[in-house]
């Protein structure tokens, strides 16, 4: 464990646990602890309750606690538990401030103190309070209030968001009751690592966790630092300070569509971010400042050929990435030329930078050299934002999109003899800055390299391994299923549709479900209460026909298959499937399957092994048939589910919520997707 913090002051309300939690914090630390008024009662040798005369004078009180503060935070590997009224008390000084004021900015100067708010809710505190018999020697009345309940509501209103602002981070110790581990494992956790973020929406595919984390392993110093996804919502991103308290975030990426709105949020810009009028980088610093910076001008800077004097550029897009470039190219101004979709439209870009600004339409190779993509065209469609039958081996294509990794712009560029350069350079060169902004360190260009082909790799095999799963769900009407598919997961391209729920099905819901499942592929299932489902049906060929013209897939048992008439001609391809809720199946049994069932597309085998031994045969089996479906049941088979999938079973299941599971050891698309 590292900890680079001379000392830990917790901050927080009455009975949040400072002293308690405090004391057990220092213990585990092998640190000194020093409760603040407890140091104050000593210095004055009377309780709270006597310096204050029962609540009626505090002054004297905070200006002994002031006194006490200052010292105590000089010192060196101690946890200071602070009394709930410093930093943000409203006690006049005799010069006029606040005490809370002055104290907070002490707090604020003690830059090697890390500061912890302790929060409990309101409810939690009164109760807290009612029951601690010492409370009142040494937690007289705050304020004019005759109760101590509405002292307590009033100053946790006035005094949470001043807290706010002096602490590095939050725990809560709501729900704590004694049990201290938890959060004091939190609090050692907070206290020793720096967690840095990339914040967006969506922002799930961003590669900066990954690369960043590959620098921390190659340097050794993952126990200092994390780095974690943070998905915030435009309308949230005004809690940006909430969610740095929460988290304990020390840099934060900054990735769409909060690269405008954190510029009000903080503290200071730098000065080539305010002319990118973009800040996709923030360092928190020890004083509690967020400092906002722009890396994407350095990516694009760095990633450019090294002889640029002299050569026409043209940039296509007039976007948050086109002015990085702008600002990256700013010495080559006069030799840029900015291409968009209306030209009169784009006029500010000519005042700030004195560049050329034309329609793309009217893009003509011939008079560049470099060509720099800053538009989103290519990224989810195999677009090209211009005309290539004239770049040739004279000019530099550069495309800032890095996914997918060659676009078409890049492929045919490069087929034309073009020198090209990939957006993962862009995307690597911009992180570097930021890993020096975050750690103080040098990050290293090959290890964010491989990170990244790495990831790209795995994304790779997870979609490959998401085109075969089917989310299963199950509902009493049409209704209900359309409103759980509001709530699955969005990874999900497949579902199954476990029709046999739904009662009284007719032809008519069956039609209802084609269309709300119109943009999955689906399988439909209508499983008879003997085959281990839940429809009794009087008249099954029918809905199995109606299914087999509107969907993708219709799922027949193997004992039903001889008696459906010849669906061949119609949409759907078919399931015949084999389940065995207490067993494995015999190698018999399987050649008995795929003779009776010539005309199925897939044979899907559910069953349910013994052993090791049968997983291993399980799995050897998709090795002998190519259109089979192993699906393993059972709680100890939930790994061999995954496995299947991997070892190339045409399909797997996944539950579409923890709760609801259509199967025994059925898992949910996280869970493949984790795995
Ligand atoms: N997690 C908890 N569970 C139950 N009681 C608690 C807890 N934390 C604190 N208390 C009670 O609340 C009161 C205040 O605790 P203390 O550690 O002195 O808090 P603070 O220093 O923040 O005022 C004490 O009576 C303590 O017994
Ligand atoms: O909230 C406050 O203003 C106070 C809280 C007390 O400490 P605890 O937070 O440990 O109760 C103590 O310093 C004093 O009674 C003032
Ligand atoms: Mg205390």
């Amino acid at each position: 464990m590292s900890i680079k913090w001379a000392n830990i002051a917790l901050i927080g309300m009455r009975c949040t646990g400072k002293s308690g939690i405090g004391k057990e914090v220092a213990r585990k630390l092998g640190w000194e602890f020093v409760d603040l008024d407890e140091e104050i009662i000593a210095f004055c040798g009377k309780t709270i309750d006597e310096i204050t005369k029962s609540g009626q004078n505090w002054h004297d009180f905070r200006e002994i606690e002031t006194k006490i503060l200052e010292k105590l935070l000089l010192r060196e590997k101690c946890v200071i538990s602070c009394g709930g009224g410093v930093g943000v008390n409203d006690i006049v000084s005799k010069n006029g401030d606040e005490y809370g004021e002055i104290q907070a900015q002490i707090l604020k100067n003690a830059d090697k103190t890390f500061k912890i708010l302790l929060h409990s809710d309101i409810n939690v505190i009164i109760k807290r309070f009612k029951n601690d018999v010492k409370n009142l020697a040494n937690r007289p009345i705050l304020s004019s209030k005759t109760n101590f309940e509405e002292d307590l509501v009033m100053q946790n209103f006035y005094r949470t968001p001043k807290y706010k602002k002096i602490a590095h981070t939050i725990v809560e110790t709501s729900d704590a009751e004694w049990n201290f581990s938890k959060i004091i494992a939190e609090i050692i956790q907070k206290t020793s690592i720096k967690t840095n973020a990339v914040i967006g929406h969506p922002v799930k595919h961003s590669m900066s966790p990954h690369i960043h984390q590959a620098c921390y392993q190659k340097l050794a110093i993952k126990s200092e630092f994390s780095f974690i996804h943070l998905e915030i919502k435009p309308m949230e991103i005004e809690k940006l300070r909430d969610y740095i308290l929460q988290y304990n975030l020390w840099g934060i990426s900054v990735t769409t569509p909060h690269k405008d709105a954190v510029m009000k949020i903080c503290d200071k810009i730098d000065d080539f971010a305010k002319k990118c009028n973009a800040v996709n980088t923030i360092v928190r610093t020890a004083k509690n400042e967020l400092i906002g910076y722009n890396t994407d001008y350095i990516g694009v800077f760095n990633s450019l050929p090294s002889e640029i004097e002299g050569k026409k550029i043209a940039i296509l897009g007039a976007g948050g990435a086109a002015r990085a470039c702008l600002v990256a190219l700013e010495k080559h101004a006069i030799n840029t030329t900015v291409f968009v979709r209306d030209a009169r439209k784009s006029s500010d870009l000519i005042d700030s930078f004195s560049v050329q600004i034309a329609n793309i339409a009217d893009f003509n190779a011939d008079f560049f050299d470099i060509i720099i993509n800053a538009t989103s065209c290519g990224h989810k469609s195999e677009e090209c934002p211009i005309d290539t039958s004239k770049i040739s081996d004279k000019h530099t294509v550069f495309d800032l999109i890095y996914s997918p990794l060659y676009t078409k712009l890049l492929c045919d560029s490069q087929k034309n003899g073009a020198k090209i350069i990939l957006g993962t350079q862009m995307l690597i060169n911009q992180a570097m800055r930021q890993f020096e902004l975050y750690t103080g360190y040098f990050a290293d260009f090959k290890t964010m390299e491989s990170a990244i082909n790495t990831e790209i790799l795995r994304q790779n095999e997870v979609s490959k391994m998401l085109s075969r799963i089917f989310v299963s769900i199950f509902g009493h009407g049409v209704e209900e299923i359309a409103k759980k598919l509001d709530l699955i997961d969005k990874n999900a391209q497949n579902i199954e549709i476990r029709a046999d729920y739904i009662e009284n099905l007719s032809l008519f819901d069956i039609e209802n479900l084609a269309q709300i499942m119109s943009k999955y592929r689906t399988i439909f299932t209508a499983r008879k209460k003997e085959h281990g489902g839940n429809g009794r049906f009087k008249n099954y060929d029918e809905i199995m026909k109606k299914a087999a013209s509107l969907f993708d897939f219709i799922d027949i048992d193997v004992s039903d298959f001889a008696l459906m008439g010849d669906l061949s001609s119609q949409k759907a391809k078919i399931i015949a499937s084999y389940h065995d809720f207490n067993d494995m199946i015999s190698q018999e049994k399987l050649d008995e399957i795929y003779e009776n069932c010539k005309k199925a597309d897939i044979i899907k085998i559910a069953i349910t092994p013994q052993s090791t031994k049968d997983c291993i045969k399980c799995l050897s089996l998709l090795e002998k048939y190519d259109n089979l479906a192993i699906i393993a049941m059972g709680e100890n088979c939930k790994s061999m589910r995954i496995d299947a999938l991997k070892y190339g079973s045409k399909l797997a299941f996944a539950a579409a919520f923890e709760s609801e599971k259509t199967a025994p050891g059925q898992v949910t698309l996280n869970d493949y997707v984790i795995y």
